[in-house]
C-alpha cells in the first residue's frame, strides 16, 4: 500500500489524553435481549489506551449487537458502557462526540457525495460553528469551513485517498469505499475507533493494507476495537482478542492464547491457527462477503 499511511495525521488537540494502558472503554454486564431472544448476555469488556483488540465469533454470535450497545445505536437492557471514567448516554451522536467513531459491516457512504465531502461529514460534532453562523457565511464560518477542509484532505493523504478526493464515493473501488468509511471515522478526532468487519469482501492486498491502516491508526494513539472473521489479520493485528459465542464471552487473551484455546477451536475456529489455508483464504466457515 504505497500511497497510504507514508505521514503520520498530525494530531488534533485531544481532550484530557490517557496514559497508555489506562482504560479507554468500559463495557460492565451489558445485556441485550429482542424479545425473547437474548443476543449479549452480561459481557464485560474494557478497551486500553493504545491497545488494538478483536471481538470474534460464529455469525449471530452478537458482536455487531454488542458494537450497537457501546455506540448508543441499541439500549442495552441492562448494563453500562464508560469512555474515559464517565458513563456514555446511549445517542450515537453523544457517543460519537465523547470520542467512538465507528464504521458499518455494510459500507454507509453518501454514494452521490464526493471522498471529500463524506470526510467533511465526519467532522460535523468536531465543529463549533453553529447554524447562524453557517447562515451567515461570516469570516468564523469560513475560517472553520478551511480548517476543516485541511484536516479532511490530511485524513485523506493518511488513507491513500487523496487523490481521489474529488471523485464520487459511489465510483471508488470497494476496498477505497471501505478505507473511506475509516476516514470518516477518524474525521470525528476520536479517541477509539470501532471496525465491524473493515476486511469484509476484500482481496488479499486490499486486507494487507487494511492491517497497515489499522496500525497507523494505533500509532496515532487511537485504541481500535475490532469485528472481525479473517483470522489471519486478527491473530495479527490484535494485542488482545475476545471471543462471543452465542452472545457469551467465552475467552478472552493474547492472538496466542486464543488461537490454541480448545474451546475457541471447538466453537469456532475448527482446527488450531497453524492449519488455516493460506493467507487470503477463508479460516473459517463463518465468513460473509459484504461485497
Ligand atoms: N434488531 C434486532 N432485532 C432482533 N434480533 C436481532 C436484532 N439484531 C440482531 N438480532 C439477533 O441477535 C443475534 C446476534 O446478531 P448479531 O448480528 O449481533 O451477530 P454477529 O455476531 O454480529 O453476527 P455476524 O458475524 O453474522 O455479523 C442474532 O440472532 C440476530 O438475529
Amino acid at each position: 500500500m504505497k500511497d497510504t499511511m507514508t505521514t503520520t495525521i498530525p494530531q488534533q488537540p485531544t481532550p484530557e489524553q490517557a496514559p497508555d494502558g489506562a482504560p479507554l472503554l468500559q463495557a460492565s454486564g451489558v445485556i441485550m435481549r429482542f424479545g425473547g431472544l437474548t443476543a449479549v448476555r452480561d459481557v464485560d469488556l474494557t478497551v486500553n489506551t493504545g491497545e488494538i483488540v478483536g471481538l470474534i465469533g460464529p455469525n449471530g454470535a452478537g458482536k455487531t449487537t454488542f458494537f450497537n450497545c457501546l455506540t448508543g445505536l441499541y439500549v442495552p437492557t441492562e448494563g453500562t458502557v464508560s469512555y474515559r471514567g464517565t458513563v456514555l448516554p446511549p445517542k450515537p451522536h453523544l457517543v460519537t462526540k465523547a470520542g467512538i467513531a465507528r464504521t458499518f459491516q455494510n459500507i454507509r457512504l453518501f454514494a452521490n457525495m464526493t471522498v471529500l465531502e463524506n470526510v467533511l461529514v465526519g467532522r460535523h460534532t468536531r465543529t463549533r460553528e453553529g447554524l447562524m453562523s453557517a447562515l451567515i457565511r461570516g469570516p468564523g464560518y469560513h475560517r472553520a469551513e478551511a480548517r476543516s477542509r485541511a484536516r479532511a484532505m490530511e485524513l485523506l493523504e493518511f488513507t491513500g485517498l487523496a487523490a481521489k478526493a474529488d471523485h464520487l464515493a459511489r465510483n471508488l473501488p470497494y476496498g477505497e469505499q471501505r478505507k473511506l468509511e475509516i476516514a470518516r471515522a477518524l474525521a470525528s478526532e476520536p479517541g477509539l475507533l470501532l471496525l465491524d468487519e473493515p476486511t469484509a469482501g476484500m482481496n488479499p492486498q486490499e486486507t494487507r493494507a487494511t492491517e497497515e491502516l489499522v496500525f497507523a491508526v494505533r500509532d496515532q494513539g487511537i485504541a481500535v476495537l475490532v469485528i472481525e472473521h479473517d483470522m489471519r489479520f486478527i491473530f495479527n493485528l490484535c494485542d488482545r482478542v475476545a471471543v462471543l459465542v452465542q452472545g457469551e464471552k467465552l475467552v478472552e487473551g493474547s492472538s496466542e492464547v486464543v488461537q490454541q484455546d480448545e474451546r475457541v477451536i471447538a466453537a469456532y475456529l475448527g482446527e488450531p491457527f497453524e492449519a488455516a489455508p493460506a493467507e487470503g483464504q477463508q479460516t473459517t466457515g463463518e465468513q460473509e462477503n459484504d461485497r
